[in-house]
């Protein structure tokens, strides 16, 4: 795989499994924090931050649903980069439905903003990134942590009265954002890149073993941390509605469908209805992303054309308690 290597961009230069054929997902390097606080260095400020995404990546997702809900559109800029990933690295094609050029640093790969931020940087180049106009670099690319900053810092600057991580709710949250993680949001990844049958067999069955559990979870209460939509619902949600377009066929997860489930599905539509949520998600880019990116797992880059699952369906979630918040009703 390809990574940057005392700031120049090298290919296979890291391996993705171990010796066992066990994917393993590498660490991340900008770890700064936005803090609502006047001594901190990076202060969160309307229009001095900006996102590098790719509207296919699950990770980049969380960040996009999250400045959705919290009504941020305006607050924080976004650009998209083409979903297809080659030797290259991530690229800018503006010319390309859904794709947008390097708006702030004019750059044609994103490697050339990681070198912009660390000229001696080595490490993965991945989406999401967080940059600061201000002090030109990264402040972060761990999606998780860019999910909580944009929740819990901008609530001055959001144009939404939205609390993703509410009082009372924080430690089940961050249990179940943990209790997810490897099983199912980074399962997917273990079940179709493993390179052997071993590494293979054991990520499905944690994969469907969690499945089995949320989805039980579910069946009588709306949201993964009770009656409130919170970031734990985020991160399940950018895996879920991957699913049965992509990680069912492409990365081999094929027990069951998503929709084959009585709770996870109808919570999965649920989630996409909530008001902001349908228009960060890009089932094109998403599609062409994956089944045309890994040539190890589909060599003839051809994007099927199913399922086609129906996101908008009716549910009825609404009977149980909770709900949306009131702000996005
Ligand atoms: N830990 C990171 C992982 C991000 C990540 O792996 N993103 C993928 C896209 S889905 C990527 O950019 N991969 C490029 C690479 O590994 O070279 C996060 O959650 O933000």
């Amino acid at each position: 795989m390809n990574m940057l290597v005392d700031g120049e961009w090298r290919t296979d230069a890291y391996q993705t499994t171990n010796e066992d054929g066990a994917f393993e997902r590498g660490t991340t390097s900008f770890r700064d924090r936005i803090e609502d606080d006047p001594d901190a260095r990076f202060q969160p400020e309307a229009g001095r931050y900006h996102l590098y995404v790719c509207r296919a990546c699950p990770w980049a997702h969380r960040t996009l649903v999250t400045r959705a809900l919290k009504g941020l559109e305006d607050a924080i800029t976004v650009d998209y980069v083409d979903p297809y990933r080659g030797e290259d690295g991530w690229q800018f094609t503006p010319e390309k439905d859904g794709c947008t050029p390097d708006t702030v640093n004019g750059s044609d790969y994103l490697r050339e903003v990681y070198v912009e931020a660390d000229p001696d940087m080595t490490g993965r180049v991945t989406v999401p990134v967080l940059w600061d106009k201000q002090e030109e670099t990264i402040v972060n690319n761990e999606s998780a942590e860019i999910m909580r900053m944009l929740d819990t810092e901008f609530d001055d600057v959001a144009e939404h009265d939205v609390d993703l991580y509410p009082e009372g709710y924080q430690e089940d949250i961050d249990e179940i954002i943990e209790a997810i993680y490897e099983p199912i949001n980074n399962g997917v990844y273990k079940a179709g890149f493993a390179d052997s049958q071993a590494a293979y067999d054991e990520a499905v069955e944690e994969l469907f073993d969690a499945l089995d559990h949320w989805d039980s979870v579910l069946e009588d209460q709306r949201y993964l941390a009770g009656d409130r939509l919170t970031e734990a619902d985020i991160a399940m949600f950018t895996t879920l509605v991957r699913f049965d377009e992509v990680y069912h066929t492409h990365f081999m997860c094929n027990h069951k469908l998503i929709a084959e489930y009585d709770n996870l599905w109808p919570y999965l539509r649920d989630v996409y209805t909530t008001d902001g949520v349908a228009e960060t998600v890009d089932i094109d880019h998403i599609k062409e992303h994956y089944y045309t990116t890994h040539p190890d797992v589909s060599p003839k880059r051809i994007v099927p054309k199913g399922p086609a699952p129906d996101f908008e369906a009716p549910h009825d979630r609404d009977e149980l308690p909770g709900g949306p918040p009131a702000d996005l009703v």
